[in-house]
């Protein structure tokens, strides 16, 4: 679905080297890949350029064999670390906004599919609250859910640490939330966390990226069984898969 071919970003009139040099990566329909790597070593600047707001300084960035930009802004959801919501909007009507861009269903299918979520995701007292009403987790959970309606077509999913604020039983509820509705959501999904366990339990494969001049894309495929678990995460395999995880990040960037 999409593939990256030597890409390089260089921000303009910057004396640094480059954010990264030379990233190749494919990635399949339907899968979810994880993006791990320590701070400041270039993952939003990767997810930005994939997303069309930063032009390539060098390399190919193609969706469905296309290498043109305005496709592939049509085919990405994207859902950047700040939420970004709309102030003057309800948080219903915040997540209408890809609807209202690119109806793809009723009005009323979505706004019914949208207050299933905003169910699921502990939200459905807040449908008529304003941002400004919301915590920092329930805006993010806001704006993620904005971004599941956007990538409902079967596009792109770039997530650029959804969960990030959000307690550790929230986050486990949206995770058990995503292993059981994932196969039904057909989505393709590139995920950045510095939270191990979950890029182990939601991905299919994980990219561990060090940038600069020498920029390194590793590869680690996770091998575990769907449908997962999050009580898998006591189990041999995925505690052996996290030490290995564990291990490359620290020799990535250890000098
Ligand atoms: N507008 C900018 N101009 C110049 N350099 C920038 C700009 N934005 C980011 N950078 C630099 O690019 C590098 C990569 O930043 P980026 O935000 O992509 O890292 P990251 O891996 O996503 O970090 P984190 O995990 O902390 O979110 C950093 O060294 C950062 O200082």
């Amino acid at each position: 679905m999409l593939s990256i071919q030597d890409l390089t970003y260089s921000f303009p009139e910057s004396i640094q080297p480059p954010v990264f040099a030379n990233l190749n990566m494919e990635i399949r329909q339907g899968e979810f890949v994880s993006v791990i790597g320590a701070s400041g070593c270039g993952k939003s600047t990767l997810f930005k350029t994939i997303a069309g707001l930063l032009d390539p300084t060098h390399g190919k960035i193609m969706i469905h064999s296309s290498p043109s930009a305005s496709t592939r802004l049509g085919q990405i959801a994207y859902m950047p670390q700040q939420d970004l919501l709309l102030p003057w909007r309800t948080v219903l009507d915040n997540c209408l906004l890809p609807w209202e861009i690119k109806p793809r269903f009723s009005k009323q299918q979505t706004i019914s599919h949208i207050r299933e979520m905003l169910s699921c995701f502990g939200l459905a007292d807040v449908e008529k609250a304003y941002p400004h009403e919301l915590s920092g987790g329930m805006k993010q959970r806001v704006a993620f859910l904005r971004t599941l309606v956007a990538g409902g077509g079967g596009g792109l999913m770039l997530l650029d640490e959804p969960f990030r604020a959000l307690d550790a039983m929230t986050k486990r509820e949206i995770h058990r939330w995503l292993l059981e509705l994932w196969d039904e959501l057909s989505q393709t999904v590139m995920l950045i966390t510095h939270d191990l366990e979950e890029a182990l339990l939601l991905s299919d494969r994980i990219y561990l990226l060090a940038g600069g001049v020498h920029s390194e894309l590793q590869e680690i495929i996770v091998d575990l069984p769907r449908p997962r678990h999050y009580k898998m995460n006591y189990e041999p395999q995925f505690i052996a898969l996290r030490e290995e995880l564990e291990r490359r990040l620290y020799a990535a960037h250890t000098f």
